[in-house]
């Protein structure tokens, strides 16, 4: 379900409520809701305030909340159906920087860099018992374990394991061979003259690499990486589709029997998935467990599953916290890096300069003769970086023309020159920061870039017949993440 459809069925819902004899029902929802406000403002980031409660929020020292707030419905009518953008209308009306409006329960990237210092995240994800917690078994992955035990171990395991640099590195030569697969792909385009689906092409390419990071050098077998793929795109449509717990808590609390009717279809659909993804990961750590010992006997490093078999029992974690934790990684992996290729070509179609330049650059500093660019090549290429950081800047208000795609802000000489990623400068948080902060950046760094790197070394690229850069649809559409709404067509050339 798209945001204008989830904010659509949620003031439908409130709509009948209001107009039936569940008032009092409503009222003790209200109750409730006000309650967990109050419980939120000492534990959670959920830092929500009200106008009609300026004393209290004084004492807190609270920022005031953007105005038009109603009651019960608080600012829900006010946020469209691409919620960041409505985020950061509603922080510019505010004289200072603007805290989440009323009803948002889940962390997103907040819309000042201020307002960022104080809302890192302590709780995310499907709230216990509700039909999503399930699907990840229980939210005992890292991105969806609340604040606490369990996601410090968890937490732990993954960034000392999986996420390293050393281990990240690990995997350059798997993603020399998917990033050939793919220029082989756009050559068989060019060779037939046809346009190639960025799209898709950049999504099965950031899929197979973390299948192959996950599963192993077999992770093609029997169709597996296709499989993770499908189940990757219905997770995420479970996830950004409309959940009544996620947004009422209270008053799935209160209507119980109601409730459970209301999202009984969901239900099933969830643990078909749920079983889907349990079976497809059963198999692969059996699969990897008959091999293990015969991996050591020859001492070659793992993949992501060979260590976590191998370490997960030290932190006191269990065989379905590994599936919880593999699965997190294919959900939090793929959409993301391959939504910032797709974003990446799409805005270079658009402004051919910043393509002409970057190609020139990477064609520069790719020795001659070389058939691709290898890792060792992208250290000698700022202007990349830069391109990948612009790509990530995604929309926020406090930047010089902030609509722009301007990645000469974030070269020497420009005003963003210093400006990192990695969760310190608070202008730009595309990672996130604090103790939530993505651990996969060196993982999807280095799938981006050599991508983008090699798309841009070996070919040229054109719009289909008939369109101009103008013509490039950047509409964006809300979900788990966000995505371009049109399929991006793009017709490759050899150089
Ligand atoms: C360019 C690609 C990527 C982007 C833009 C990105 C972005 C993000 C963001 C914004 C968050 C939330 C941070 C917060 O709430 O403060 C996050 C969390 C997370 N990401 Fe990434 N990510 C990317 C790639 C990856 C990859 C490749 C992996 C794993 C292989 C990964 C694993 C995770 C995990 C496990 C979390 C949850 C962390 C926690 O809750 O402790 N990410 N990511």
């Amino acid at each position: 379900m798209t945001g204008g459809v989830q904010v659509a069925a949620y003031q439908l819902i409130l709509l009948v409520l209001s107009s039936s004899s569940l008032l009092p029902l409503l009222l003790r929802l209200l109750a409730s809701s006000s309650t967990s406000r109050r419980r939120c403002r000492h534990g959670s980031n959920c830092n929500d305030s009200n106008d009609g409660d300026k004393q209290q929020q004084q004492q807190l020292l609270l920022p005031p909340s953007p105005p038009g707030r109603l009651p019960i419905n608080g600012h829900l009518h006010l946020v469209g159906s691409l919620p960041h953008v409505s985020l950061r209308d509603l922080a510019s009306c505010s004289s200072t920087s603007a805290p989440p409006p009323t009803w948002w329960s889940a962390p997103r990237a907040p819309p000042r860099p201020s307002s960022a210092r104080t809302t890192t995240s302590s709780r995310r994800g499907p709230r216990p018992g509700s039909p999503t917690a399930g699907l990840v078994y229980g939210s005992s992955g890292v991105a969806f374990s609340p604040y606490g035990h369990h996601w410090r171990q968890v937490r732990k395991l993954v960034t000392t394991h999986l996420l390293t640099l050393k281990k990240v590195h690990s995997y350059r030569c798997a993603r020399r061979e998917e990033v050939s697969l793919v220029i082989a792909k756009i050559r068989e385009a060019v060779a037939a003259g046809v346009a190639v689906d960025m799209s898709a092409a950049m999504n099965t390419f950031s899929n197979d690499i973390i299948s192959r990071a996950v599963s192993g050098k077999f992770f093609r077998a029997e169709g597996r990486n296709k499989l993770f793929r499908e189940l990757v795109k219905t997770n995420s449509n479970l996830f950004g589709g409309f959940n009544l717990e996620e947004y009422l808590p209270g008053l799935v609390d209160s209507l119980g029997f109601l409730c459970r009717w209301f999202r009984l279809g969901n239900n099933r659909a969830v643990d078909a998935h749920h079983k889907r993804w349990d079976e497809l990961l059963e198999t692969v750590v059996s699969d990897h467990e008959r091999r293990n010992s015969s991996l050591h006997r020859h001492g070659r490093a793992g993949d992501f599953t060979d260590v976590l078999l191998s370490v997960y029992q030290e932190y006191g974690i269990t065989r379905d916290h590994v599936k919880a934790i593999l699965m997190g990684m294919f959900a939090a992996g793929t959409g993301t890096s391959s939504l910032v290729l797709e974003f990446a070509m799409a805005e270079l179609m658009r402004n051919p300069q910043c393509r002409t330049k970057l190609q020139d650059e990477i064609r520069e500093n790719t020795p001659e003769g070389q058939e691709m660019v290898e890792e060792e090549n992208l250290g000698s290429m700022p202007y990349l970086r830069a391109v990948v950081k612009e790509t990530l800047r995604l929309h926020p208000p406090s930047w010089e023309k902030p609509e722009e795609f301007m990645p000469e802000r974030f070269m020497d000489g420009g005003n963003a020159a210093g400006v990192d990623f990695r969760g310190n400068d608070f202008q730009f948080l595309p990672f996130g920061a604090g103790r939530r902060i993505c651990p996969g950046i060196n993982f999807g760094l280095a799938t981006v870039e050599i991508m983008l790197a090699n798309l841009m070394y070996c070919f040229d690229w054109q719009l289909p017949v008939g369109m101009e850069e103008k013509d490039v649809d950047m509409t964006e559409v809300f979900g788990l993440t966000m995505h371009l709404k049109e399929t991006l067509m793009l017709v490759p050339k050899l150089p």
